[in-house]
């Protein structure tokens, strides 16, 4: 199967990996008294903000404080950031809590931290070119421009990795294959085809298929020598429902592949004295090659979101009661599934104000709540709680993904 097209450029092929990481200095701003920093417009105009600054900057001396309930926790981004072995993080939740956003400025901040990263969006409702304002819509490695080490951005078209399945499946199991099945008299075989319910699978695939198919290109390339310098990759996964049912899906693949790839063994042999009258032999050895080749990539995908070496699942929420209701399901659906799991991104959580209008007031006290929740939530307590204020513009860009980034990533 074809790999993404990619072309090296000066950058990535002269990049030589620092021995250690630690030597890299991280990004921090410092921002004289008075300064609110949630106010990334002000830093911006005040020119406080900009890539060439970063590296004089004293690490971290941007602090956040929380406006709920105090939870001291901290990412442990040193523990994310330290080994210079491959990591995979996985950042996914329910719709618009803000993934893209945090998976952008993690991607940011793991690059100027040393590690060459490249950053996947297999959201099939993409905005990781929103949030790098940057098109990154080609389908191609994309190099984002501004971080220390190798940062690459990369969309994966859902749409064109299914097409690539059901041309795999129609040549193998589809109505070709049911049309060629009848025409010998193996009406039961066919039948026994159709309860597989493969046709279904076809026309309406599995909400889940094309981020899986997705998810195994990623994994496919990054196998190659090409690729070998990428230490760490972040992942803007589907939304919530998306991911269960990708979870699942390799299960139900391999259960119906399996069948399929038996039920040929059986149709080969039932065949054998008239398949060379069709001559299609070849082109069902190719296509069960293919099948076959399918099944082990989907494989290889559950593999990976359950190697506790090198893969973590972040699930990202907002302080309602709603949003963290279903992150406490996806928790317990990850554990079930043997999805490692340790951080819980809290996101757009109110900054702290003198004034509180009345709404603000009202949000606040909803937000702890909310929060108060996850304290006492089974699958949720147990986590990393790592706090992301509300600023009060969009996050666009490396300079405000880095700002981002710095609050969350600590
Ligand atoms: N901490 C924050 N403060 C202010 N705005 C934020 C914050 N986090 C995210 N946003 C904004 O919220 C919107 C949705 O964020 P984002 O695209 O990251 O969410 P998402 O979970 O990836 O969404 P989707 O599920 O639609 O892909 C964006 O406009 C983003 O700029």
């Amino acid at each position: 199967m074809a790999v993404t097209p990619y072309h090296a450029t000066t950058s990535m092929s002269s990049y030589t990996p620092p021995n250690r990481f630690t030597s890299v200095s991280r990004a921090g701003f410092s921002h004289p008294t008075p300064f609110n920093p949630y106010k990334l417009d002000a830093i911006f105009s005040s020119g406080r903000l900009s890539l060439s600054s970063k590296r004089k900057q004293p690490r971290n001396s941007l602090k956040v404080k929380s406006a709920v309930a105090p939870i001291e926790t901290t990412a442990d981004f040193d523990e994310m950031v330290s080994g210079t072995q491959r990591k995979y993080y996985m950042l996914g939740g329910k719709g618009g809590v803000g993934k893209t956003s945090c998976a952008a400025s993690l991607a940011v901040k793991f690059a100027n931290n040393g590690h060459p990263t490249l950053v996947v969006s297999t959201d099939p409702a993409h905005s990781l070119s929103d949030s790098f304002a940057q098109d990154l819509t080609g389908g191609t490695l994309v190099p984002v421009e501004g971080p220390i080490a190798p940062l690459f951005a990369l969309e994966i078209n859902p749409e064109k990795a299914r097409e690539e399945f059901r041309d795999v499946s129609k040549t193998n199991g589809g109505t070709g294959v049911k049309d060629f099945m009848d025409g010998m008299g193996l009406g039961m075989l066919a039948d026994q085809l159709g309860e597989l319910k493969l046709g279904e699978l076809l026309d309406t695939p599995p909400p889940g298929l094309d981020e899986a198919i997705a998810i195994s290109k990623v994994i496919q390339f990054l196998e190659s020598q090409e690729y070998n310098m990428f230490t760490r990759i972040v992942f803007d996964t589907a939304p919530t429902g998306h991911t269960l049912r990708l979870l699942s899906l390799p299960d139900f693949l391999d259960a119906s592949i399996g069948k399929i790839l038996k039920l040929r063994k059986k149709i080969s042999s039932a065949t054998s004295a008239i398949k060379n009258v069709f001559g299609q032999e070849e082109t069902r050895q190719d296509a069960s090659d293919k099948l076959e080749k399918l099944r082990e990539r989907m494989i290889k995908v559950r593999e990976l979101f359950r190697d506790t070496n090198s893969t973590e699942f972040v699930i990202v929420t907002i302080p309602t009661v709603m949003a963290i209701s279903e992150s406490s399901r996806l928790r317990a659906s990850l554990t079930k599934e043997n999805v490692p799991v340790k951080r819980l991104i809290v996101n757009q959580i109110l900054p702290p104000s003198a004034s509180d209008c009345k709404f603000c007031a009202m949000k606040r006290k909803d937000q702890t709540r909310a929060i108060d929740l996850i304290r006492s939530d089974p699958e949720l307590s147990s986590l990393l709680l790592v706090r992301a204020p509300l600023v009060d513009v969009e996050i666009r860009g490396v300079p405000a993904l880095q700002f981002l980034g710095d609050m969350i990533w600590k």
